[in-house]
């Protein structure tokens, strides 16, 4: 099975994207422990070329394997990890291993390596010209150049060399000798799956060290953008490790929309055509498909529906969430906040504020209480799935949740079987229990399991979430 090895009972991931090293040992200690987040994504360890105005994807154009990015030195990057780990909060590397960058006069690095693009020279690492594949233009219909020629321009590797594999391989496991839980696979789908499945095969246990049991293996998902109809198939990839579910992201925009009735995700699932669950990593957006423009999944920018959508995510047992954070970005190339000299923002202020053009959707109350529902809820099984036939929705989780969702713009108002036991509880959404009481809404539960549930359409957040954890 596929384990991204979160301590104790939590469940989800999120992406604190571009966030610097420091910020994020900061977060772990004091928000993403505390508030029960399984691990954290970071950006692009490895060194990356700098492009003028500095676009988020030069954190994509790799100069070299050394730990030096914006983000912060080797230094600080393994006491975040150290640090993250202590606050029970896992960290796992984003690895750029598919390219270099594309064709730059005078490429320099965010650690001051240089590299030659135009003659394929990368000295810092070593790499050159006979490390890297034939330039030619990828064919989404074919497969042999989807792996071997160049994605948009981008020095393609042969994994397929001894010497690049060592260098990727030394650079994985370093990282893992340093505490980290995992690895995100970026572009895997321009990589035969039997040179990726060679690379992880080579990869070190985890490091007990950082608390971690003997003979763990890395949790390793892999980036197969894969929505069908293309020559390469994501199937091609889950087998030896994790995948991101691409599908899960757009189809559940459209039914938390209503363009797709929510009724139909009764069967939410490898039905859908969906990686099996233990397989999948799952999300709303990502830092790639928020800045689309076309098929668009939810973002912050619609925070309403988008809240609905990772609640529905966080209370549904499909796959391994991961929850996106963000920086409000307004063009598509924008990097994240900066000062004049490049130097990145801090997201939290002084009164533990996200401030500096930072969304943080991690640390919104309708976001941070469903990844609780997530961790108290656990394995139970979904059961007892109610629908109005269109698009209010209602379900438990074992008997130790119950959670209902309404995109229609009519009111849901409906007694129903909540498989709680009798009581008082807390709505997780909209408040939380505090003091011996409910700061939001709440219900009575009767002793047949009954409730009165109601989301008007008048109501801040379109859903409900009820657990055993919040029972007065
Ligand atoms: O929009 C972008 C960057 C997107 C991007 C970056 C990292 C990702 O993990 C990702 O999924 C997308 N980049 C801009 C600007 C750009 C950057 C570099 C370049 O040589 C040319 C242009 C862009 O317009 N890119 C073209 C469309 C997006 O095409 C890219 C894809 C991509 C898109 C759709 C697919 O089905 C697919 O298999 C791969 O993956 C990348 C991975 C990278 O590691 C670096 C990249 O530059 C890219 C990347 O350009
Ligand atoms: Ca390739």
């Amino acid at each position: 099975t596929k384990n991204p090895h979160y301590v104790g009972h939590r469940t989800t991931m999120v992406h604190l994207f571009e966030w610097k090293w420091n910020d994020i040992a900061n977060e772990c200690e004091k928000f993403l422990g505390p508030k029960g987040f399984g691990g954290v994504q970071v950006s692009p360890i490895q060194e990356n070329v700098i492009i003028p105005n500095r676009p988020w994807y030069e954190r994509y154009q790799p100069v070299s394997y050394k730990w030096s990015t914006r983000s912060g030195n080797e230094q600080e990057f393994r006491s975040m990890v150290r640090r993250c780990n202590k606050a029970g909060v896992r960290i796992y590397v984003d690895a750029v291993l598919n390219h270099m960058t594309g064709n730059h006069e005078k490429a320099v690095g965010t650690g001051g390596s240089t590299a030659d693009p135009h003659k394929f020279s990368y000295p810092a690492v070593p790499f050159e010209r006979k490390h890297f594949n034939e330039p030619c233009g990828i064919d989404y219909n074919n497969a042999k150049t989807v792996r071997d020629c160049e994605l948009v321009g981008l020095h393609d590797l042969n994994q397929r060399l001894d010497h690049v594999r060592k260098q990727m391989i030394d650079f994985l496991n370093k990282a893992i000798d340093a505490g980290v839980a995992g690895i995100r696979i970026d572009a895997a789908k321009h990589m035969w799956p039997e040179d990726l499945k060679y690379i992880y095969s080579k990869l070190k246990n985890l490091n007990v060290e950082h608390g971690f049991p003997p003979n763990s293996r890395p949790f390793i998902f892999q980036e197969v953008i894969d929505y069908g109809g293309e020559s390469i198939s994501k199937f091609e990839y889950n087998e030896f490790a994790a995948v991101l579910e691409f599908k899960h992201g757009r189809e559940l925009s459209n039914g938390i929309r209503g363009q797709n009735p929510l009724k139909y995700f009764k069967t939410w699932g490898t039905t859908w055509g969906l990686l099996p669950s233990d397989d999948a990593v799952t999300f709303v957006d990502n830092h790639d498909t928020q800045r689309e423009g076309f098929m668009t999944p939810l973002t912050y920018r619609e925070f309403r529906l988008y809240k609905m959508a990772v609640a529905f995510m966080l209370a549904h047992p499909y796959g391994h969430p991961r929850v996106m954070s963000s920086y409000d970005f307004k063009g598509f190339e924008q990097g994240p906040p900066a000062d004049e000299s490049g130097n990145i923002l801090s997201p939290i202020g002084a009164e533990d504020t996200c401030v500096n053009g930072w969304v943080c959707e991690h640390r919104w109350r309708q976001i941070y209480n469903m990844v609780g529902f997530r961790n108290h809820v656990g394995k139970a099984p979904m059961k007892r799935w109610w629908d109005n036939g269109n698009g209010q929705v209602a379900f438990c989780r074992g008997d130790v949740g119950f959670f209902a969702i309404n995109t229609e713009n009519a009111d849901f108002k409906k007694k129903l079987r909540t498989c709680l036991p009798a009581g008082t509880y807390c709505d997780v959404v909209s408040g939380e229990l505090r003091n011996g009481r409910c700061t939001g809404h709440s219900i009575e539960v009767d002793a047949q399991g009954n409730a009165q549930i109601e989301i008007l359409t008048s109501r801040h957040d379109g859903v409900v979430a009820y657990h055993t954890g919040v029972g007065i």
